[in-house]
């Protein structure tokens, strides 16, 4: 599917008018505080239930209101909608007009992906970005995913808290072998989608990174040593979990690091190589996604300019193309565009202005 429309109410500085999306790709242009972002934010939003800036959704709402709104309709004629009330912390969900009680109803239909100055934690930062863009696509990809990460998190929960209320230990064990066989099935379904998302990954180094695609790897640990048994790593490790009152090993401690030459890739790669990389993992993520067919994930990337030289916006250009996905781009200038901004196939191409969104015809 495809955004079609977006109706915004409230949301950050944008005017709220109707904004009418091209199929595959969107330029949206205009200067630094202009909304370039916010409309990626309300589009992220709709996908995610949250922000991809900030984890206080009071800031997403326009000041001096309470309320915020944004709704889409898809290339299906359908019709997807939430609003958030920061005062009451209240969310309402509505797909084709009916009430929904989750956001994985809209996340189902609507799979968005973001490239902004932001995702370079998951090089930099903890594992925390790399665990959720990497189950990003799992949710996705894995149609059991959802239930098999439920029922894992339920068992978690409870043994937690039967570590930090120090239940007896027979009830304590019962829960950690149930652990041990959530963890399993977990890290299992992780493995195979990481098998296949390196396999995709290597094309889009391949388009990306030509002159280095062959020298980068991704490594995956499940969160546990790979040659032992989980239940034994956790019988060893008793005391340090009881002090420390939380489960320490298990699928939910997994990590994937990014290698080059064999050694993390971290100040290996130039920035403009780390925003190629970064490119290459997301539409890897997108492609796998796209590949199952239940949604096609729109694109977003936030400043598209920073960080990459004319041939290098070419590249990004050229992999745009290969992506069978709707794409929408930021940048301050039109001038950067120039690279990306394809001459025998359609496009839209948009201006910003104080939150104001406006179609321009070349
Ligand atoms: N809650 C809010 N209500 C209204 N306006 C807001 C709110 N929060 C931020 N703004 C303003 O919204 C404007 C748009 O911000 P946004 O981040 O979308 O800009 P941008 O076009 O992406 O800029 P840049 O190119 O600098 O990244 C800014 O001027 C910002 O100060």
């Amino acid at each position: 599917m495809s955004v079609v429309s977006l109706i915004t109410q409230n949301f950050r500085n944008l005017s709220g008018k109707k904004i009418v999306f091209h199929p595959d790709l969107n330029f949206i242009v205009g200067d630094n505080g202009s909304g370039k972002s916010s409309l990626l934010e309300a589009l992220f939003y709709l996908g995610h239930g949250k922000s991809f800036r900030t984890t206080k959704t009071e800031s997403l709402v326009s000041f001096n209101h309470e309320q915020f709104v944004a709704n889409i309709t898809d290339s299906q004629d359908r019709r997807m909608g939430i609003s958030r009330n920061v005062l009451t912390s209240q969310t309402e969900i509505k797909v084709d007009g009916e009430r929904q009680s989750r956001l994985s109803d809209l996340a189902k239909n609507i799979a968005v992906q973001i490239v902004t100055p932001e995702s370079f934690k998951l090089f930099f930062g903890g594992p925390k970005e790399r665990r959720r863009f990497i189950d990003l696509g799992l949710f996705h990809v894995k149609h059991d995913f959802a239930k098999q990460w439920r029922d894992f998190s339920k068992v978690l929960k409870q043994r937690n808290a039967g570590i930090r209320s120090l239940m007896e230990p027979g009830l304590r064990r019962y829960w950690t072998e149930l652990f041990c066989q959530h963890s399993m099935v977990v890290a299992q379904s992780r493995q195979e989608y990481i098998n296949e998302f390196i396999e995709e990954l290597n094309v889009w180094l391949g388009l990306l990174l030509p002159s280095i695609a062959e020298e980068i790897t991704l490594q995956y640990s499940r969160g546990w040593n790979k040659k032992r048994e989980l239940l034994d790593v956790l019988s060893e490790n008793e005391d340090k979990e009881l002090k420390y009152g939380s489960s320490l090993y298990g699928a939910h401690k997994f990590d994937v690091k990014f290698l080059l030459h064999k050694h993390p890739i971290d100040f290996q790669l130039s920035r403009g190589q780390q925003k190629l990389f970064l490119l290459a993992l997301t539409f890897a993520q997108a492609k796998l996604i796209e590949k199952v067919k239940r949604v096609k994930p729109i694109l977003l990337i936030d400043d598209i300019g920073a960080e990459l030289d004319t041939a290098s916006r070419a590249l990004v250009s050229d992999a745009i193309k290969e992506l069978n996905c709707q794409v929408i781009l930021t940048a301050i200038d039109k001038l950067v565009l120039a690279p990306l901004v394809p001459s025998n196939e359609s496009y839209q191409m948009f201006h910003v202005e104080h939150g104001e969104i406006s179609a321009m015809s070349e």
